[in-house]
């Protein structure tokens, strides 16, 4: 039996199936519950406080949420956690663009889990980052902006990955490892 399970309120079904790969060997089991929260204007932080807040008062229980930002050093973080708008609206060929007038091509990934133990609780925020560039696109592409992001030391886009090698040095394994020792604290 699982020592903790967890409700994971995600629109994104490829952030649940990383997580669950990701937390398959701790004993963390993760229900899913895909609500439409909608999403503050603000920084990566305020954005997923809130986020998880209004989760967790519609759910009445404990939640985690999740936020990913991808941070041009050359635009001071930007777009950060509004990629998702940028994505769909200018297309991997846009993510490049965006640089096209810098040669800092520098950029991280950002994770940022927040747990909430329930309603009227103050969100806690469990970060990972991992460094890399953006390059014109290479590997299939699944998921999101995986085949525009290049980790540092890799010479992979994380879209040329196996799961496995995306899942060992991710934005998000890292965000995840440290929530796991939260979870650990709590149970004793
Ligand atoms: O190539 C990628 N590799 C990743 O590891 C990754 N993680 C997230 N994303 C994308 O970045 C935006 C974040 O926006 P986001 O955090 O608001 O997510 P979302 O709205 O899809 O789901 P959620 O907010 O319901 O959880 C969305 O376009 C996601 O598809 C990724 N793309
Ligand atoms: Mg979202």
């Amino acid at each position: 039996m699982a020592d903790k399970r967890l409700v994971f309120v995600t629109g994104n079904p490829m952030k649940l199936q990383e997580v669950r790969a990701i937390l398959s060997q701790s004993g963390v089991e993760i229900d899913s519950q895909n609500l439409d929260i909608p999403e503050l204007q603000g920084t990566t932080q305020e954005i997923a406080i809130d986020k998880c807040r209004r989760a967790a008062e519609i759910l009445q229980g404990p939640c985690i949420t999740e936020d990913t930002a991808l941070c041009y050093e050359a635009l001071n973080g930007l777009p950060g956690p509004y990629i998702k708008y940028f994505l769909k609206e200018c297309g991997l060929e846009g993510l490049n663009k965006l640089l096209a007038g810098f040669e800092n091509k520098n950029a991280y990934a950002l994770c940022t889990f927040a747990y909430s133990a329930g309603p009227g609780t103050e969100p806690i925020l469990f970060e990972g980052r991992t460094y890399g560039k953006i390059v014109p696109p290479r590997g299939a592409g699944k998921f999101g902006w995986n085949p525009v992001f290049e980790a540092d030391g890799t010479g992979k886009t994380f879209a040329e990955m196996t799961e496995d090698e995306k899942n060992a040095i991710s934005h998000r394994f890292r965000a995840l490892e440290k929530l796991k020792v939260h979870l650990q604290s709590l149970k004793s």
